[in-house]
């Protein structure tokens, strides 16, 4: 299985405050199990043997990135984030062109601040997207009842939900694509907040692949509670 999976460089956004976390450090720097949450989120890639490289966008003064047992791992090259998500990873693919990478090349964009990202979610991505001429990304559909809501906090409609999906990460796409639409839309100041959204405004339908629910983003302080119970329970 592995051997007919693409070779992919992988991007992991870092560089957040973690405001809604409201944590004494940026969320990423958090502990789960032993080891700080970019840590986790870095090690799934890392341990891939399909992993041409890869690139992390990082605080400019982050004081916490040089005392991670990774920080000289060869394969990982640090650049400086953007005052958006969306700026953190267009220096990334800026970095990744101007270090030799092809535009053909497979990119996968991951959140720090999601460490529960499974091997076997990683591999159907790049199995189901290996052959796509868009890319896409993994994706949850909606689960519970969703509602629209006016600026009061009342309901105005309750929404079809079986065509309603969350976006996760990884978002896997080709590097001259990705780097075309992130760069061109951020100039339009069209409002992109994963790299899909870039791609859906270059007129592109990226392609949905049904992940785990529990890939999910530490957002709020009760996200990380859950994991960290979970991974409690895994011993
Ligand atoms: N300027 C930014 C903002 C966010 N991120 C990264 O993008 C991912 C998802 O963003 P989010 O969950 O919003 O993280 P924060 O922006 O840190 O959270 P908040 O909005 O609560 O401040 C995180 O891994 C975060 O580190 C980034 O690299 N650069
Ligand atoms: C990229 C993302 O995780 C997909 O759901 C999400 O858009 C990040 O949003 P945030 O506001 O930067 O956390």
């Amino acid at each position: 299985m592995i051997d007919s999976l693409p070779a992919f460089w992988a991007v992991i956004p870092a560089a957040g405050v973690g405001a809604r976390m409201a944590a004494d450090r940026p969320k990423q720097y958090l502990q789960l199990g032993g080891r700080t949450i970019l840590e986790h989120s870095l090690g799934c890639f890392l341990d891939h043997p399909s992993l041409k490289g890869l690139v992390v966008s990082l605080a400019v003064d982050d004081p916490y990135w040089p005392h991670l047992a990774c920080v000289n791992d060869p394969r990982i090259q640090r650049v400086d984030g953007g005052a958006e998500r969306s700026g953190s990873v267009l220096n990334a693919l800026l970095h990744l062109h101007a270090h030799g990478a092809d535009d053909e090349d497979w990119v996968l964009v991951h959140d720090a601040a999601r460490p529960n990202l499974s091997r076997d979610d990683l591999d159907k991505l790049l199995a189901d997207l290996a052959d796509d001429p868009v890319g896409g990304l993994l994706a949850v559909p909606a689960r519970d009842t969703l509602k629209r809501v006016d600026k009061n906090g009342r309901v105005v409609e309750t929404v079809d939900r079986s065509v309603i999906w969350q976006a996760y990460t990884p978002q896997m796409f080709r590097l001259g694509a990705l780097h075309r639409a992130l760069a061109d839309s951020l100039v339009a100041d069209a409002v992109i907040t994963d790299e899909a959204s870039a791609m859906e405004w270059a007129g592109l339908a990226p392609r949905l692949i049904e992940g785990r629910a529990d890939n999910l983003k530490v957002t709020r302080p009760e996200d990380l509670e859950w994991l960290r119970q979970r991974w409690a329970n895994r011993r």
